[in-house]
């Protein structure tokens, strides 16, 4: 198996110097979906965000993150963000904050393609409705000529998916992707993610709280408690043996909710 992105031994503080990210080491391997799951607070999304280079400044971050064999520290930022940029995709719990307000969703696709490509404003054009149709949204003219806020969540998280993949990224974040969304528009979402991974050799780095949803998408789970990884391994390991209290905790609770007795659902 090829490891794509290695998070080693992060660690994030803030200016008190509290501890939000303690220690934390992960792997993710091309075409496999690793599931970074825990309770509000216990530091997911700083992790994503370490990732992506975008911890707020006045956040100390150590460690090291290595995407095919380059290490972030031994790069300048501006060429980190330049390896990162076409590689790392990411989509979050609010997409509408993530489009831009006043700019149709189609033009927010051609800027950005020939920001990264040699490309043609006809060409992005065809590649945007190519990606909007691939997450199987329909009407893609009407999309594109659209404003974020009149569409709606599960359309706006669906054009952004397609703009995450719009430049072909090794490895797409995506950290609590359905989580504003109502339970018919999450199953869709999630389906359609599995689908995408499923298709190509993507990896994608899951971040949800919702041992169920780990289950269902991802080859390895992590679960994380106040700042730390407290147990890692295989969907199969963690959902049918779990060794840390707190991870038996969390089957019980799924095992209750998906079947209403002591089974373990996709172990
Ligand atoms: N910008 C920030 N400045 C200071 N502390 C922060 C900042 N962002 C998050 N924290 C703190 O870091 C810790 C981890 O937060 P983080 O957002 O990573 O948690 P999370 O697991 O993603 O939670 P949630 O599921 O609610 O999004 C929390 O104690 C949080 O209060």
């Amino acid at each position: 198996m090829k490891t794509l992105l290695e998070v080693k031994n992060l660690n994030i503080r803030n200016k008190e110097g509290q501890s939000l990210v303690h220690d934390s080491s992960f792997s993710l391997e091309t075409g496999k979906t690793y599931a970074l799951i825990g309770e509000s607070g216990s530091g997911k999304t700083l992790t994503s965000k370490a990732i992506l280079d975008m911890l707020p400044a006045h956040l100390q971050m150590s460690g090291d993150i290595v995407l095919q064999g380059e290490h972030l520290k031994q790069l300048s930022r501006k060429r980190w963000r330049s390896i990162r940029g076409g590689q790392i995709g990411a989509i979050f719990q609010h997409p509408e904050q993530a489009l831009h307000p006043s700019i149709p969703i189609g033009r927010q696709f051609v800027d950005l393609m020939r920001s990264h490509l040699p490309v043609s404003r006809y060409e992005a054009e065809k590649q945007a409705k190519k990606m909007l149709s691939q997450v199987l949204l329909k009407d893609t003219s009407h999309v594109m000529s659209s404003y974020a806020h009149e569409l709606s969540g599960g359309m706006n998280q669906r054009v952004m998916i397609a703009m995450a993949l719009l430049l072909k990224p090794k490895i797409l974040i995506a950290d609590e992707p359905t989580s504003a969304l109502d339970v018919k528009t999450q199953a869709e979402i999630i389906f359609l993610l599995k689908e995408l991974i499923l298709d190509t050799d993507m990896s994608m780095l899951f971040i949800t709280h919702d041992l169920l949803i780990s289950g269902y998408l991802a080859d390895t789970i992590g679960v994380m408690r106040e700042g730390k990884i407290i147990e890692q391994g295989s969907k199969e390991n963690i959902l049918s043996a779990p060794e840390h209290e707190y991870t038996q905790e969390l089957c019980r609770h799924c095992s209750q909710r998906f079947l209403g007795k002591g089974e373990i659902p996709y172990a």
